[in-house]
């Protein structure tokens, strides 16, 4: 890997030069790269040079980033060598890794899956050695999810933040289907938003609005609404779950729920579905924020459900999600859970953080979403 040019461990910068409105490369050349100098932070650039790049990147090198990582930390706690037996190297039981993304949500989501499909079933990440990978996002993406959900207003703001070194968890969903067996396989790892039905089908044309910037999703979104379509489907419920009670304006257990046992079925919302959103994150772009009592660091996710409604209820719901006000609204259901799974009766389409997924129809084509609970999939912080 040759990545070790000094004993001090660089910080990776991934830059997307297509993410939003394409400044990210002029944006690390006037404001990043200055001030990391200044700051005597050594980097590496890994410049990403197509879709799916940055998470190959990471799937075919983390294991030599890991090592090398590991052996920056060696080399710098060798003692002194001290008698015959020459210096002792210890190696250590974790290692941070520190990645920043000049790009949008969708880089991260790469690199998280890079990562944690690269080191799946290996020693780089097990119980005697866990690496930490903490992300300073600067936000240079369309919707900037998880910077927006944090406060992050500018690229400065995101600077100062990594500067000043306070990280928080970045808690992670999985996306399984069962694999033969009957097991849960995960197939992908979602760190901003899965949808369904409205929202899916928003993201999925609003590619061809790209050139339009944050517009492109209000373009996209009219689109959909003026042909409103109903997406059938029912989605369970397991273990312990919220919902939002709009009397008291607070979250309240559910009546059905199992404490901690996430293998009873709690409750079950039969669809169809017109809006469906698994969110770990409050906004998903500036102005916009569908799940406002998610928390990127918790170990909960947030459900937003609208079932069965036209067009008016939808521009209703539209009208009030800039400051959260939509879930007082009576065809908003809101919940909050840890495990729920979704199912359709015809093929469906999903969008994991603007990545599609195919739902197969039935039973078996089942999708189980999860706030990760493997410590071995828990290993990421973001500078906050
Ligand atoms: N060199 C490249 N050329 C074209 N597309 C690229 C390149 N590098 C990465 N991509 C793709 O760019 C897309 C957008 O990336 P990113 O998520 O960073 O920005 P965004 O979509 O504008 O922001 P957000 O996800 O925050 O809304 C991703 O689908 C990624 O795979």
């Amino acid at each position: 890997m040759g990545i070790l040019t000094t004993d001090k461990f660089p910080l990776l910068v991934v830059l997307n030069p297509f993410s939003g409105k394409k400044q990210s490369r002029e944006v690390w050349e006037t404001i990043l790269q200055p001030a990391l100098h200044r700051a005597g932070k050594p980097f590496k650039v890994i410049e990403s040079g197509a879709q799916g790049h940055a998470q190959t990147y990471f799937f075919d090198n983390i294991k030599p980033i890991i090592t090398d990582l590991v052996q920056s930390i060696s080399v710098a706690n060798k003692p002194v060598s001290d008698s015959a037996s020459g210096p002792s190297v210890v190696l250590p039981s974790s290692a941070t890794l520190e990645v920043m993304v000049v790009g949008g949500d969708g880089t991260v989501h790469e690199i998280v899956n890079g990562i944690l499909h690269g080191v799946k079933g290996t020693e780089f990440v097990s119980e005697a050695f866990r690496p930490t990978v903490k992300f300073s996002i600067i936000p240079t993406g369309t919707g900037n999810a998880i910077s927006t959900s944090l406060g992050v207003t500018s690229v400065q703001d995101a600077l100062d933040r990594y500067l000043a070194g306070k990280e928080i968890p970045m808690r992670i969903m999985t996306v399984s289907t069962k694999a033969s067996g009957n097991h849960w396989e995960p197939r992908l790892y979602t760190v901003v938003v899965n949808s369904f039905g409205l929202h899916c089908a928003t993201v999925y044309d609003s590619e061809e609005f790209r050139h339009l910037g944050n517009e492109r999703f209000r373009q996209a979104a009219m689109k959909n609404i003026e042909n409103l379509k109903q997406y059938e489907g029912k989605l369970v419920f397991y273990g312990p779950v919220q919902s939002y009670n709009r009397s008291s304006h607070s979250l309240a257990p559910s009546n059905n729920s199992s404490g901690d046992d996430l293998t009873a079925s709690t409750e079950t919302l039969s669809g169809p579905f017109t809006y469906l959103l698994i969110t770990k994150q409050a906004s998903l772009e500036p102005g916009f924020t569908p799940t406002p009592l998610a928390n990127t660091a918790d170990e909960w996710m947030d459900v937003l459900a609208v079932q069965n409604v036209g067009q008016a209820e939808i521009l209703q719901m539209f009208g009030a999600t800039s400051n959260g006000q939509h879930i007082q609204q009576e065809q908003v259901e809101y919940f909050k859970t840890k495990v729920v799974e979704l199912e359709t009766p015809t093929q469906g389409r999903l969008c994991v953080d603007g990545e599609f997924m195919t739902i197969e129809p039935g039973p078996d084509g089942r999708v189980r979403f999860e706030v990760a609970k493997d410590l071995n999939t828990q290993i990421f912080g973001v500078f906050a």
